[in-house]
């Protein structure tokens, strides 16, 4: 049995990740009580008659008043909103945290509207589905997964250890960088494969209608595989690419040259430049399958594509 480390958790947002926390917090015994508040009425009804919580407010500042820890759960664009609305309602010594998949643009649009006497510890767990909803929560989405936290220097330990403690009982594996450094990872982890995903499914379905028909019924894995990816929700991406858009541009600028370096050697009937690449990249694929989610590097091989 784990102490409870935050006695009142509030939960503002209650998608999948949201209620993913409410359900995997309270099957670690880790909160006393949680409230909830949402925007829709409709998704704080249905959070109420899933029994995600023990409180249901429509009010954001409501649900944040005596809480001693608040997990922002919105997609990123609204996080600067629920930060303005809940700032004034904040317990000293509260610890304020959210879920976005973007880091520094999040900082800077909650930061400003949270009071001195609160600590910040923004966060992200790598961990998530193409669904959304609090019907798509389960309590053990964050088992061996990554939760990212970016504390700006300066804030208090004790704060980040609590904080880290609560992901670590929902089975995570707690990790510290900067929020710059965590939006460059995760712009080529993460977000640029979710843009070529919308992007590849997107040009099937230009395709001329018979072509198209096709591709739908012979649909091999690869294909199908983009598919899920690009069924992610629409506001969430939105979001997350108008966040990160200097390091998305960053990858994407790197990606298209290494696309017209394979568009060249297909053109020049190259097999040798296509075997190394796809060699490398399945050494890549087999080191990750080994780690797991263990701490070990991947190896990424040597490359030389004429960067410094
Ligand atoms: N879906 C995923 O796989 C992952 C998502 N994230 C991040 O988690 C956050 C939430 O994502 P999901 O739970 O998947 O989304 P979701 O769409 O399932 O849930 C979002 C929730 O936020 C509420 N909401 C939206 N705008 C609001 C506002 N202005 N005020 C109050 N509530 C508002 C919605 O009613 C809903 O309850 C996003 O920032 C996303 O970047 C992080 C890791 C994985
Ligand atoms: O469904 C998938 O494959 C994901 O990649 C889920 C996901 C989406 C967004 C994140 O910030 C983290 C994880």
């Amino acid at each position: 049995m784990t102490d409870i480390i935050f006695p009142r958790l509030a939960l503002i947002g209650i998608g999948l990740i949201g209620a993913s926390i409410a359900l995997a917090s309270r099957k670690a015994g880790t909160v006393g009580s949680i409230a909830i508040s949402t925007r829709s009425p409709a998704t704080l009804k249905r959070a109420e008659e899933l029994g995600l919580g023990d409180a249901y407010f429509a009010d954001p500042a409501e649900a944040v008043r005596d809480a001693d820890c608040v997990i922002v759960c919105v997609p990123v664009g609204a996080c600067g909103a629920v930060a303005e609305a809940i700032g004034p309602h904040l317990k000293p010594g509260c610890v304020v945290s959210d879920v976005g998949s973007v880091k520094a643009a999040v900082v800077r649009a909650m930061a400003p509207h949270l009071p001195a006497h609160v600590n910040f510890v923004p966060g992200h767990p790598i961990a998530g589905t193409e669904h959304s909803g609090p019907d798509a929560g389960f309590a053990e989405l964050y088992q061996n997964r990554w939760c990212v936290l970016t504390p700006a220097p300066g804030v208090d330990p004790a704060a980040v250890d609590r904080l880290a403690r609560l992901w670590r009982a929902m089975g995570a594996n707690v990790e510290m960088m900067s929020a710059e450094h965590h939006d460059l990872v995760l712009a080529i982890t993460s977000h640029l494969p979710h843009l070529i995903a919308y992007n590849i499914v997107g040009t099937a379905s230009d395709l001329e209608s018979g072509i198209r028909s096709e591709v739908l019924k012979f649909s091999a894995s690869g294909f199908r595989d983009f598919t899920r990816i690009a069924a992610s929700d629409p506001t969430m991406w939105r979001d997350i690419f108008l966040a990160n858009k200097e390091a998305v541009l960053e990858m994407l600028g790197r990606f298209n040259e290494d696309l017209s370096t394979l568009t060249r050697a297909i053109r020049n009937g190259d097999g040798d430049t296509l075997f190394d690449l796809f060699t490398r990249t399945r050494a890549i694929r087999r080191s990750i399958v080994a780690i797991g989610q263990d701490t070990a590097e991947p190896d990424f091989g040597r490359r030389d594509h004429g960067r410094s």
